[in-house]
């Protein structure tokens, strides 16, 4: 859908618009003339930004959302009692990495299992390249980063406070949603591309008198007329309780040539005879630590344990 095709006008009628910002029971639902400010009807739960709505003005400025739309995709992390939805219709997943603090690998696993799961293509960033000093730190992470390029991930070395122009030819007729750990860059590379979202971000910390500028409500920034990028707090949890084992190691994207090729039709890949997918990573085609990690999520997913790190 694009931003010309929003909004119905006819009297009495729901106004069809965007979800730009969720805060709590709050959200901002932008239509083709204006910003309202929303509650949902009833109970109904599970708004989230980048969600499609059919909302209904009441007094100034305000409304409240009676339908959701249906999605192109939905990213989000659950833990045991806890399903966060983070954003909706996000076409591609932009998942920040810095040089400092240290990159977390399986987070970014997990978010790209996620996106794979939801049909979002990903692309890596690591940022802060302007604090890698000297050859060897820069040999270090970057040949972390070629792994995830063999898999045919985009990775894009970058520094948010230099360069961060670098990243537009990426976002061109997409909703980008910025996902990493907290701390990595993913608001100066934000404001860098999109200045006024500065503001809305300082606005937000004023408003609630937080005294961080650190992003704390999921919001949605438009580009231009076609491309948006959502900005999303840090996380440094990440649950995957909504998938099941087959999803799981459908995430994985260098396994699927082997899923089908096991002994045994309902194999979980982990000591069963016949697996090819073991024996792929016993002969080396298949990176261990990746293999590792699919084994360490499948058990909390089975064991229904707390998201981890
Ligand atoms: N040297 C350097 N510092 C950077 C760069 N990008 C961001 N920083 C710094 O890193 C710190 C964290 O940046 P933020 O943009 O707030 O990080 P964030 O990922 O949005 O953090 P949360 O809002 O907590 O999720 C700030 O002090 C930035 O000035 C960069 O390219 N180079
Ligand atoms: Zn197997």
């Amino acid at each position: 859908m694009r931003a010309r095709d929003i909004g119905v006008n006819k009297a009495g009628s729901p106004l069809l618009g965007r979800v730009v910002a969720a805060y709590g029971r709050h959200f901002e639902v932008e239509t083709a003339h204006t910003i309202y400010s929303c509650v949902v009807r009833g109970k109904k739960k599970g708004v989230v930004c980048g969600d499609w709505v059919e909302m209904l003005p009441t007094t100034d400025g305000q409304g409240i959302i009676e339908t959701i739309l249906s999605r192109s995709s939905l990213f989000y992390r659950s833990e045991l009692f806890r399903e966060k939805l983070i954003a909706a219709n996000v076409t591609q997943l932009i998942f920040v990495l810095a040089v400092v603090p240290t990159c977390n690998f399986e987070l970014l696993d997990r978010c790209l299992i996620v996106a794979e799961n939801q049909g979002i293509k990903s692309l890596i960033i690591l940022n802060k390249i302007d604090l890698i000093g000297k050859d060897v730190q820069r040999q270090v992470v970057a040949q972390s980063l070629v792994f995830y390029r063999e898999l045919g991930y985009p990775v894009l070395e970058i520094s948010a406070e230099a360069n961060a122009q670098l990243l537009v030819p990426f976002l061109g007729g997409q909703i980008s949603l910025l996902a990493g750990q907290s701390g990595v860059g993913k608001s100066t590379l934000l404001n860098a591309l999109i200045p006024v979202a500065q503001q809305a971000t300082a606005e937000i910390s004023d408003a609630l008198d937080s005294g961080r500028h650190t992003t704390t409500h999921v919001r949605l920034f438009h580009l231009d007329t076609n491309s948006s990028i959502i900005d999303s707090p840090g996380f440094q949890e990440f649950g995957l309780q909504q998938l099941d084992e087959e999803s799981l190691a459908w995430g994985f994207v260098e396994f699927r040539p082997f899923l089908k090729q096991c002994k045994f039709r309902n194999c979980r890949h982990v000591s069963e005879p016949g697996c090819r997918l073991l024996q792929a990573a016993q002969e080396g085609i298949l990176n261990s630590r990746r293999l590792a990690c699919y084994h360490k999520l499948m058990k909390c997913i089975k064991e229904s344990l707390p998201g981890g790190r």
